[in-house]
């Protein structure tokens, strides 16, 4: 595949990347020209081989037929890599090589499988042309600007490892989740403020908000809702602000303080940069989706937001995979098998055994136990496991008082 290391931009082609001209390393610039439609720009593009000879310097339909190649054959690339490390889910539907392809005879061929394998490659093949689209009218450059002025994030681990001193008890994310691909509509009236209100005064020490809208019948807008909640309070802060003497009344506001994770199927830095702007303290990035390169480039743009990375895994080489990365805090144990929805709570006992459990607690990294969680005795047999935080949705939005039924979940009261 000589050709594909190196594809210079002497423009700014794509909206994710700055305007300086750079040559970036494999995931950026497998982005860089799977997502851009080339023709669509009329001005000199130049593509260099490896050996840093000019392949294609022309203008108009050469370039748009060599990038239409170069394009494709990424993505053949950029699937086998996925698939060496044992990731299924393909990003995008294969389509067939283009009219003059010429490459070599196995990619000539690859042409089968345009229906997605299950429903979380249906899932990912949607939520790519979403932010395909979603990117156009919003590009990076916005985003940035966007983010010069934001409060900065709230820290998500922090409020874990504080809930779980303070209880004994694993710190509870609780999702603010209205329906799901394998159960269906968890809640008719949902209201989602006053879900993460109930949550907060429930002990809960973060929030999960579900932001898919397609398969979830989530938001942005819950997302933005709920970060913005008490927002009626921001004259008082103002006046503080410029009256630094003045000292704090405790009004006893309401203002939500949970950190809170963007729950959304990220398959584009850009979609970091996205939640960010919409409140977003913490992101999820799940291993069965997202190859090693992808995963260490993401959560280095994590760093640089701010936002903390829940990385999530479901199964021992996922789990490798990740602890292999350096830099990782915060990783999930999700329970339910996203492909097939089978779900079974030993998963984060099973995996937590013997040496893998051993180098999370030389690294003190916080585990999460994920999915499937309904009585304290589920909570308990976690625990043992080695979690610290617990992911749970279903089991507490269902409750008419979904701050109640933390309670219950856990057996006793643990607001106090
Ligand atoms: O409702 P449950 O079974 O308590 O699960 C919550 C959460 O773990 C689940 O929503 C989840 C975990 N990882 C995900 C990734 C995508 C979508 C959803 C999820």
């Amino acid at each position: 595949m000589e050709g594909l290391a190196s594809l210079k931009a002497p423009f700014q082609a794509t909206p994710f990347l700055s305007s300086r001209p750079k040559t970036w390393d494999l995931p950026t610039q497998l982005n860089f020209y799977k997502r851009n439609s080339f023709s669509t720009f009329s001005v000199r593009a130049q593509v260099e081989s490896t050996d840093g000879s000019a392949a294609v310097s022309s203008s108009g339909e050469s370039v748009t037929e060599a990038l239409k190649i170069k394009e494709w054959e990424v993505g053949m690339l950029e699937n086998e890599v996925a698939s060496g490390q044992g990731i299924r889910i393909r990003r995008r539907p294969p389509s067939g090589p283009p009219l003059h392809y010429v490459g070599p005879f196995q990619f000539r061929l690859q042409n089968e499988g345009n229906t997605p394998r299950n429903i979380l490659e249906e899932i990912v093949w949607n939520k790519d042309k979403e932010v395909s689209q979603l990117k156009e009218r919003k590009p990076l450059s916005v985003l940035k600007k966007a983010l010069e002025n934001a409060p900065p994030a709230r820290d998500f681990i922090g409020a874990l490892r504080a809930a779980n001193e303070r209880t004994g008890l694993p710190g509870l994310i609780a999702e603010v989740k209205k329906a799901s691909p394998s159960r269906g509509i968890l809640r008719e009236n949902f209201d989602p403020v006053e879900i993460a209100k109930s949550y907060e005064k429930g002990g809960a020490a973060c929030l999960s908000v579900l932001t898919d809208e397609k398969y979830f019948k989530g938001s942005f807008e819950n997302l933005e809702a709920i970060r913005k909640a008490g927002v009626k309070y921001l004259i008082l802060d103002i006046f503080y602000h410029i009256m630094p003497f003045v000292d704090h009344v405790d009004d006893s506001r309401q203002n939500m303080q949970c950190p809170l994770l963007c729950k959304e199927f990220i398959v584009d830095a850009w979609q970091l940069y996205y939640a960010r702007t919409k409140g977003a303290d913490a992101v999820l990035l799940i291993a069965a989706v997202l190859p090693d390169l992808d995963i260490k480039y993401m959560i280095k743009i994590c760093k640089i937001l701010g936002l903390t990375a829940l990385v999530e895994v479901h199964d021992e080489r996922e789990f490798d995979r990740v602890l292999a990365i350096e830099g990782i805090e915060l990783i999930g144990i999700n329970n339910r098998n996203l492909e097939t929805f089978e779900l079974d709570i030993s998963i984060t006992k099973k995996l937590l055994e013997g040496e893998r459990g051993k180098i999370i607690r030389e690294r003190d990294i916080i585990m999460v136990g994920e999915s499937g969680l309904f009585t304290p005795e589920d909570i308990v047999y976690v625990q043992e496991a080695g979690v610290r935080a617990i992911l749970v949705g279903e089991s507490i939005v269902k409750q008419s008082d979904p701050g109640k039924g933390i309670s219950n979940l856990f057996g006793k009261d643990i607001s106090i």
